[in-house]
C-alpha cells in the first residue's frame, strides 16, 4: 500500500468524509475503493488530457482490485464546464447502466470535479461520487466542500449544486504531469488561503515557494494545510452563508474577468484569482482599509509564481468597465441588488462587506486599466 501521508477529515455529521494525501494513492485506489464501497460499480469521468496521463493507473489499480469501471472522456478545458459538457456526463452515466447505489469518480482537475460533481447530484436524482484530483488546484481547493456546477453565458459557476464527495483522495505524483502554467494557477489559490486569516502560512509561502514548485516535501505540507483550513470552513459553513464567502477571496473580479475572456485558455481561473486578489487588495487599500505596501508584497510573490497581477497582464485585454461591472452584478454573493465583495484590512485580515458601492467598484476598475 503507497503511503497516506496526510489525512483531513471533513465532520459534516451524515456527508463526512475523509481527504487521503499522498504519493502514488492513485494505483492504490481500487484497495481503497473495495473496502470502502465494496460490491459498488465506478463511472470514471476524465478528460482526454487526464485520460492519457493518468486514466491507465487508475484502471489498473481498479482491475487488479476486481471493480467494475466505466469510462466517460471529455474534452480538457473550461469549456467543458457549460450544458453539453454536463449533458454528455450525465448520458454517460446512463449509458454506462450506473445504479443509483453506485459511484461516480471524477479524475482530473477543477473542470472534471466539478462538472461530474455536478452530474452526480442529478444522475438518478443522485448518486454518490469521489473526487480523484489531479491538478494542484484542484487538491488545494475544488476537490473539497461539495460546490459543483458549470458556467453559464450570464457568468461563472452560475449553475450548481452543493454536493459532497464520499472521499477525496489526492495522489500528488499525479502533479508530475501537470503543466507549468497549470501549477502556477493553482498556486494562486494556495496564496488565497494564506490572505484570507493565516499569514503566518503566506510568510512561510515566500519562503518556500521554490521547493513547492520544485516538488520537495513543502509541496505535500502546504496541500494538506490548505485542505485542512477549507475543511476547517465547510464544516463551519457548508453552504455559504457566512464565513465560507471569505473562499471567495479575488474571486468576484477573477470571475467578471473569466466571463470576459470567454472561459478560454487566455486566462485560466487561478490566474483570475490571481489578478483579482491583487485588486481586491488594491481596492482595499483605495478605500483605506488597508497598508498599499501589502498589495505590493502580494502581487511580488504572486509574479514570482509566474501569475499575472494586472487587468494588462492578460492577453488580448479586458472588455470595458460596463462589461466587468455587468458580471459582478451576477455574482451569486450579490443580495437584493448589493455587492458583496471579500475585502481585506491586510495579508491575513480578509473580511466580508456588503452593500459595496458599484461607483467605487467602478472608478477603480478604470484607475487599473
Ligand atoms: N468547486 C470548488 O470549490 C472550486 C474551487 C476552485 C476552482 N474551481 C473550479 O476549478 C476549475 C479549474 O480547475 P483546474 O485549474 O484544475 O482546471 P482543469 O480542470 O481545466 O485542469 C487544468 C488542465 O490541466 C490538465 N490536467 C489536470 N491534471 C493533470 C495531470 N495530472 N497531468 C496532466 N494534465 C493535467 C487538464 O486536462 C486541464 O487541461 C474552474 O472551473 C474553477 O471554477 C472549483
Ligand atoms: O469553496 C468555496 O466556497 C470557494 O469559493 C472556492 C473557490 O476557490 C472556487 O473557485 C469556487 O468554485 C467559487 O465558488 P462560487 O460560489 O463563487 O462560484
Ligand atoms: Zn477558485
Amino acid at each position: 500500500m503507497a503511503d497516506i501521508a496526510h489525512k483531513v477529515h471533513v465532520a459534516l455529521g451524515e456527508r463526512a468524509y475523509d481527504i487521503l494525501i499522498g504519493d502514488r494513492l492513485l494505483d492504490d485506489a481500487g484497495a481503497i475503493l473495495a473496502e470502502r464501497f465494496p460490491g459498488r460499480r465506478f463511472g470514471i469521468i476524465t478528460d482526454e488530457t487526464v485520460a492519457k496521463a493518468q486514466l491507465p493507473r487508475l484502471i489498473a489499480s481498479l482491475d487488479a482490485a476486481g471493480l467494475g469501471h466505466n469510462e466517460i472522456v471529455l474534452p480538457a478545458g473550461e469549456g467543458t464546464k457549460g450544458w453539453p459538457g454536463l449533458q454528455a456526463a450525465v448520458e454517460g452515466i446512463l449509458a454506462a447502466r450506473l445504479e443509483r447505489g453506485d459511484l461516480v469518480i471524477a479524475l482530473g482537475g477543477g473542470v472534471i470535479g466539478d462538472l461530474a460533481g455536478f452530474a452526480a447530484s442529478i444522475a438518478r436524482r443522485g448518486m454518490d461520487f469521489v473526487q480523484m484530483p489531479t491538478s494542484l488546484l484542484a487538491q488545494v481547493d475544488s476537490s473539497v466542500g461539495g460546490k459543483t456546477g458549470i458556467n453559464s453565458p450570464h457568468g461563472k459557476n452560475l449553475i450548481g449544486a452543493f454536493h459532497q464527495p464520499k472521499l477525496v483522495l489526492a495522489d500528488l505524483s499525479t502533479l508530475d504531469t501537470l503543466a507549468p502554467r497549470q501549477f502556477a494557477s493553482g498556486y494562486a489559490e494556495v496564496v488565497k488561503y494564506g490572505l484570507i486569516d493565516d499569514e503566518d502560512f503566506f510568510f512561510w509561502l515566500e519562503e518556500k515557494r521554490e521547493e513547492i514548485f520544485a516538488g520537495g516535501p513543502a509541496r505535500g505540507e502546504a496541500i494538506a494545510r490548505c485542505c485542512a483550513h477549507k475543511a476547517r470552513v465547510v464544516i463551519e459553513d457548508e453552504k455559504e452563508l457566512g464565513v465560507r464567502a471569505l473562499l471567495n477571496l479575488g474571486h468576484t473580479f477573477g470571475h467578471a474577468l473569466e466571463k470576459d475572456t470567454g472561459y478560454s485558455e487566455r486566462l485560466l481561473h487561478g490566474e483570475g484569482v490571481s489578478i483579482g486578489m491583487v485588486l481586491a487588495h488594491g481596492f482595499s487599500a483605495r478605500l483605506g482599509l488597508a497598508p498599499s505596501q501589502d498589495t505590493g508584497r502580494i502581487a511580488a510573490h504572486l509574479k514570482s509564481a509566474g501569475l499575472p497581477t494586472l487587468l494588462g497582464d492578460i492577453e488580448g485585454g479586458v472588455g470595458a468597465t460596463e462589461t466587468l461591472m455587468a458580471a459582478i452584478a451576477q455574482d451569486k454573493k450579490v443580495s437584493r441588488g448589493a455587492l458583496t465583495f471579500i475585502l481585506t484590512r491586510g495579508i491575513g485580515k480578509a473580511f466580508i462587506e456588503k452593500g459595496v458601492a458599484p461607483e467605487a467598484v467602478s472608478a477603480f476598475l478604470d484607475e487599473m486599466r
